[in-house]
């Protein structure tokens, strides 16, 4: 794959930790101080009849549409159900992951990602900002896999280096037909979004693969898998282990909600170029990872993005009176920097009102 916005923003921002490679987490019996989180990551304690739960989307529904506006509205996180993927290359990618973090950390090391790299092993590319670090170990996939691959296994790669490849065709195919969905119940028809074509042929997305394990922790009250943050792609789609729930979304600014694993579903979260496309109609919700002291939990997520040199912008038809412009064009990869920079600030940064005052002061 030749270079795209991803990788370059990846290269501009590279990951500037002195160390970039995970704890042997086998080795360690205590939590170290290096990953002792203050704020304590106690399970939430949602009653389930406080709200509405958060929403389970059988993609087979004739209301469909309606369905996902609302819980992109409301949440901007669901889970899909009736999404024609097979059971058997979602337990297949289970399977691959796995066998690859039960590697030895030698082994893994072979295939680390280097500090501007997008494939390979490490930490999240989040650690950067926080104090702490994360329990959690992850690989990254973007194009060729070749090579790391064959590292981790010299004689044994092909069935892996396939899974992977078989699970991003079947997950792009997916994410667009949900991408169609989400801008349909918007209201939007192709020409309001002309660069996405999927049928066509012609939309040529920029999408990558992350592989994330957070491995038995000693002390899951005081520790964090993967720290709040929201996603800059247009949509992610996540498949999580159904052994153990791990991943959270926060409700309103109050309180995390669980998102509990169902057999075969898959998550869906809205990320921040669909809440600006939306005009901040569709949530870019704040979610992380917690851990546990029983179960090694793995999650997929596959980011997908808009093609390389497209200018994400709110679409005209939900900007009026009432509902102002927020945002101001820009490319994935001018966001993609914008968050290596601001990171969970980056949507304010790029707000079209922070523009306006800048130019007014300008002149
Ligand atoms: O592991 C999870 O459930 C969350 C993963 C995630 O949020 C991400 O990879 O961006
Ligand atoms: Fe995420």
């Amino acid at each position: 794959m030749g270079s795209n916005s991803i990788s370059e923003s990846f290269k501009k921002n590279p990951l500037n930790l002195s160390n970039i490679i995970p704890l042997d987490f086998e080795k360690v019996p205590t939590l170290p101080v290096s990953h002792t989180w203050t704020l304590t990551t106690d399970p939430p304690s949602v009653d389930p009849f406080a709200h509405e739960p958060l929403p389970v989307i059988d993609l087979n529904d004739p209301q469909a549409v309606t369905l996902i506006g609302h819980a992109c509205e409301k949440w901007g996180v669901f889970q899909v159900t009736n999404h024609d993927i097979p059971i058997s290359l979602l337990n297949e990618i289970e399977y691959h992951s796995r066998r690859l973090f039960a590697l030895p950390a030698q082994r893994k090391l072979l295939a680390v990602r280097s500090h501007d790299g997008l494939t390979g092993y490490g930490l999240a590319r989040i650690s950067t900002f926080f104090p702490k670090l994360m329990w959690f170990e992850g690989f990254s996939i973007m194009g060729s896999l070749m090579e790391h691959a064959s590292r981790l296994w010299p004689h044994d790669h092909t069935n892996f280096c396939n899974v992977m490849e078989d699970y991003q065709k079947e997950m792009k195919d997916l994410t667009e037909r949900i991408i169609e969905q989400m801008f349909k119940s918007l209201g939007l028809a192709q020409d309001d979004v002309k660069w996405f074509k999927p049928r066509n042929g012609h939309c040529e997305p920029q999408a990558m693969l992350q592989l994330n394990s957070y491995p038995v922790c000693p002390d899951p009250r005081h520790a964090m898998g993967l720290a709040p943050h929201t996603d800059s792609s247009l949509v992610t789609l996540l498949y999580q282990s159904s052994i153990s729930s791990g991943l959270q979304v926060l409700r309103d600014n109050i309180e995390w909600v669980p998102v509990h694993p169902i057999d075969g579903a898959l998550v869906v979260n809205a990320g921040d170029l669909m809440h600006i496309i939306s005009n901040g109609r569709f949530k870019s919700a704040l979610h992380r990872a917690v851990v546990n002291k029983t179960h090694h939990r793995i999650s997929i997520a596959y980011f997908y993005g808009p093609p390389r040199d497209i200018k994400i912008s709110p679409s005209v038809k939900l900007i009026d009176h009432d509902h102002p412009i927020l945002y101001r064009p820009v490319t994935w990869k001018e966001y993609l920097d914008a968050k290596a920079t601001h990171f969970n600030k980056a949507l304010e940064f790029i707000r079209h009102d922070v523009l306006v005052a800048n130019t007014c002061n300008q002149s």
